[in-house]
């Protein structure tokens, strides 16, 4: 075997860490092509839809990509922004904050961001990270409450594309921070500045994106772990047991998901008499189509169509400092152990020397061989 130059010098790099947020993924563009694709990819992942393929491609490929991309297109252009799709700002926004927020303590981690499904890819970034010879990855999917359907794939996509690699980074994973503190009080935080502005709503629904109800009866904790969430925010926020309700979202399909579902209750609460609601999705770190569209464009009309008077969205916590600091302490928890410390310029100056000159030589062996 030949000794080439290139991984003299690998050996002699110094150790580097690399931290990935993975969130879900966003179509390119609002439009009806753009959208099939992303949709296609999404929704033939076993783990996001659990039919036997057999079954499930004739009526993904025969039916709901004839029919929902040019229906969803025309939601992503409502919400659609000059800079792109607010799930990628936002996503891109909390990469850049999280690595000033690491630098200014003292830890020196590349931090990028990648789609689990659309792009920038896990593949695509992974490879940019190798670029700079990452000897640990920390791999940080941006959802607090784990999912098969959200989380788990994330990961498995990550270990598909680490398997293709001879020199593999050591591996952590944060699996889920539902109960994390310096989130819950991010969020609480939040809420509580909109309701020092207009006074507290009737009540307060915490409105999660919503799973197969088979999924819960297979073992997965995303139902407990959404109810955990919501029953922690509510103590934060001192209610009591009538001025909240958890309700899930988004149901896809025509089997049974985690209820109550979201816009019924919200019709119904409209019918009861109920006359300000705040609604507020702790599922989700960024705002996007889900929340945009779906609550506070959608459920606010079904609110107010149904008697009710007043509806209030409270946003995602997107960029805010609160959210960072907490995501970038989760980060450095998960990171203990590994030296990430910034090295001291000086002695980094003479490594670098050391560095050079191994690289020298090493390059003249290669060109003599
Ligand atoms: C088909 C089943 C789906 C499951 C299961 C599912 C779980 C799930 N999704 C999120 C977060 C997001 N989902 C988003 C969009 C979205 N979700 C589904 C379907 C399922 N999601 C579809 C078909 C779509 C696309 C839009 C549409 O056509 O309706 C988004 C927003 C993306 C954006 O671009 O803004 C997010 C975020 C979670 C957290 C979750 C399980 C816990
Ligand atoms: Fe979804
Ligand atoms: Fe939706």
């Amino acid at each position: 075997m030949r000794f080439t130059a290139a991984s003299a010098f690998d050996h002699a790099m110094p150790e580097r860490t690399a931290v990935l947020l993975v969130q879900l993924g966003t179509p390119d563009a609002p439009e009806t092509a753009a959208v099939r694709r992303y949709l296609r990819e999404f929704l033939s992942d076993p783990r996001v839809v659990e039919i036997p393929a057999l079954v499930w491609k004739p009526i993904l490929h025969g039916i709901i990509l004839r029919t929902r991309p040019s229906k969803s297109a025309h939601k992503y252009a409502s919400i659609w922004t000059p800079e792109g799709s607010p799930l990628m700002v936002n996503t891109a926004r909390q990469a850049t904050l999280l690595r000033g927020w690491l630098g200014k303590q003292g830890h020196e981690a590349d931090v990028a961001f990648a789609m689990r499904y659309g792009n920038p890819s896990i593949p695509d970034v992974l490879r940019q990270l190798r670029e700079r010879n990452p000897k640990r990855l920390l791999v940080l999917p941006l959802y607090p409450q784990y999912a098969g359907s959200t989380t788990a794939t994330a990961v498995d996509a990550v270990n598909a594309e680490l398997a293709r690699w001879r020199n593999q980074p050591e591996l952590r994973w944060v699996r889920d921070f539902h109960d994390d503190e310096g989130w819950l009080d991010a969020l609480a935080g939040r809420i509580r500045d909109q309701w020092e502005k207009d006074g507290p709503p009737d009540k307060l629904v915490m409105s999660f994106h919503g799973v197969p109800k088979r999924t819960l009866l297979a073992g997965d904790p995303y139902h407990c772990e959404c109810l955990a969430s919501g029953r922690l925010l509510a103590q934060r926020l001192g209610l009591g047991a009538s001025d909240w309700v958890v309700t899930f979202q988004s149901r896809f399909g025509r089997a049974e998901w985690l209820q109550p579902y979201t816009e019924p209750a919200l019709r119904e609460l409209g019918k009861a008499g109920v006359r300000r609601v705040d609604v507020v999705c702790p599922g989700f770190l960024s705002d996007c189509l889900e929340t945009l569209e779906e609550i506070a464009i959608e459920g606010k009309q079904a609110f107010l169509e149904s008697g009710g008077t007043d509806f209030r969205y409270i946003a995602c916590l997107n960029d805010s400092p609160a959210f960072v600091d907490a995501l970038g302490r989760l980060a450095v928890r998960h990171l203990s152990g590994w030296d990430t410390r910034r090295p001291d310029p000086e002695q980094a100056a003479r490594r670098g020397d050391a560095l050079a000159r191994r690289r020298e030589r090493a390059l003249a062996a290669g060109a003599k061989a």
